[in-house]
């Protein structure tokens, strides 16, 4: 047996939604620059799940589908209530209030593409709500509904402060909600094809993929990012800490990447949109403390920033709290983890690979009064 730790350039699957090659990303073929500059998060969701762009009428059926499933169960706002919020963390609530979502969708268990469609749907317009709604009531405050003809990326922003968001914080949402939406195999995308590979259901598997999401190598790391640039606190406390840092083999969040070696092609339009909007917040100082940063890091250890690096800075300029960042980031992503679900279902085999056992052998059993 040939083990791969982390199954390091191991090919679990084939897939046609998103792709790696040569540093470069592309969603169903679209290079991801393209999409950024460009497109709406409505239509790269459309085009993550059907395969292709909608034009102008079904981008406007489809935004309006997903407006209409915003409406969450009141049970999981009282649910929300009942935690203790100066303890629980968003992305917690949210893994569990997902999971509750699939006991209040009486499709949750219809295994067949149509209603996997509509459930897509409900799942994805929902998440917004979810997280803002959470967000509203830790802060004493209640939960606003969406307002009619504003886009996912307007809705959320005006859901959490209850303002209509200035055109500038909207271009910005969109885009990182663009760049998050999906990124090949990775971690959380392949727990929810393992879970859904067992036909289990899709709130199963998005629920799944919450949970991967949350740890700081992965999905955690835009906050842990933050609390860094906060403990750093000023230009001149760069060098020291993360040289400090280097020095004793620490990680540094925000840098490195399993797939990409040259650097991560979403970091560039993150570190534009944190110059960007540190300028107009007057805080330039975290743009320009990451970019000291990304300097020691990549002089130091060749390791380029990823997408979590700048969405750090980005999401703190849109006076987002802190802890919400890894909830946005499923806000977007739970588009990509559908529809790798979907496709799984299109043409499944269970997931199940190999260990090599390396424990102890021919062990004699002693009864247990005998112990
Ligand atoms: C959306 C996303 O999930 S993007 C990734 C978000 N996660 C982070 O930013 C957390 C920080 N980064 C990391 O932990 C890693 O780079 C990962 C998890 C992203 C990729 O990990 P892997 O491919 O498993 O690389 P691995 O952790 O084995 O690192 C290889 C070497 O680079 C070093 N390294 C990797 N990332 C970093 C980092 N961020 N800071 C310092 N050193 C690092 C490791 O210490 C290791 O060094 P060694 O060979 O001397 O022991
Ligand atoms: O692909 C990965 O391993 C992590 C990542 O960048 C992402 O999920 O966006």
């Amino acid at each position: 047996m040939t083990v791969s730790r982390g199954l390091e350039g191991v090919v679990a699957t084939q897939s046609s939604i998103s792709s790696i090659i040569d540093d470069v990303l592309t969603y169903r073929g679209y290079n991801i620059d393209d999409l950024a500059e460009q497109a709406s998060f409505e239509e790269v969701v459309y085009l993550l799940w059907f395969g292709r762009l909608p034009n102008q009428e079904e981008h406007k059926v489809f935004a309006d589908e997903l407006s209409a499933q915003t409406e969450l169960p009141e049970e999981i706002i009282a649910h929300f209530r009942s935690y203790n919020l100066d303890s629980v963390h968003p992305m917690a609530a949210l893994r569990t209030a997902v999971s509750m979502l699939g006991l209040f969708d009486d499709e949750a268990d219809i295994d067949d593409p149509e209603a996997n469609k509509r459930k897509a749907i409900r799942l994805q317009a929902k998440m917004p709500a979810l997280v803002t709604a959470f967000s509203r009531i830790r802060s004493g405050k209640d939960p606003i509904a969406p307002k009619k003809g504003l886009s996912i990326a307007a809705n959320f922003l005006y859901m959490l402060t209850g303002e209509e968001p200035n055109d500038i914080s909207v271009e910005a949402f969109n885009k990182a909600l663009v760049l998050h939406a999906d990124h090949e195999l990775n971690a959380s995308t392949f727990t929810a094809r393992v879970c859904v590979a067992t036909l289990s259901d899709m709130y199963s598997g998005v629920t799944a993929a919450i949970g991967a999401l949350k740890g700081p190598l992965h999905g955690g790391a835009n906050e842990r990012v933050m609390k860094m640039l906060k403990e750093i606190g000023t230009i001149d406390n760069v060098e020291p800490y993360i040289q400090n840092a280097l020095d004793n083999k620490e990680k540094i969040m925000g840098f490195g990447h399993r797939v990409y070696k040259t650097g991560d092609p979403r970091a560039k339009h993150l570190r534009e949109m944190s110059q960007e909007l540190t300028k107009v917040t007057g805080e330039e100082k975290y743009y320009e403390m990451s970019v000291a940063i990304e300097k020691l890091v990549t002089g130091q250890k060749n390791l380029p920033p990823n997408v979590d690096f700048y969405s750090a800075s980005v999401y703190h300029s849109l006076g987002i709290d802190h802890d919400l960042f890894t909830p946005i980031f499923a806000v977007s992503r739970v588009s990509g983890w559908i529809a790798h679900i979907l496709e799984q279902f299109e043409n499944n085999r269970l997931i199940r690979p190999r260990a090599e056992y390396v424990g102890k052998e021919g062990e004699t059993f002693i009864p247990i009064a005998q112990r």
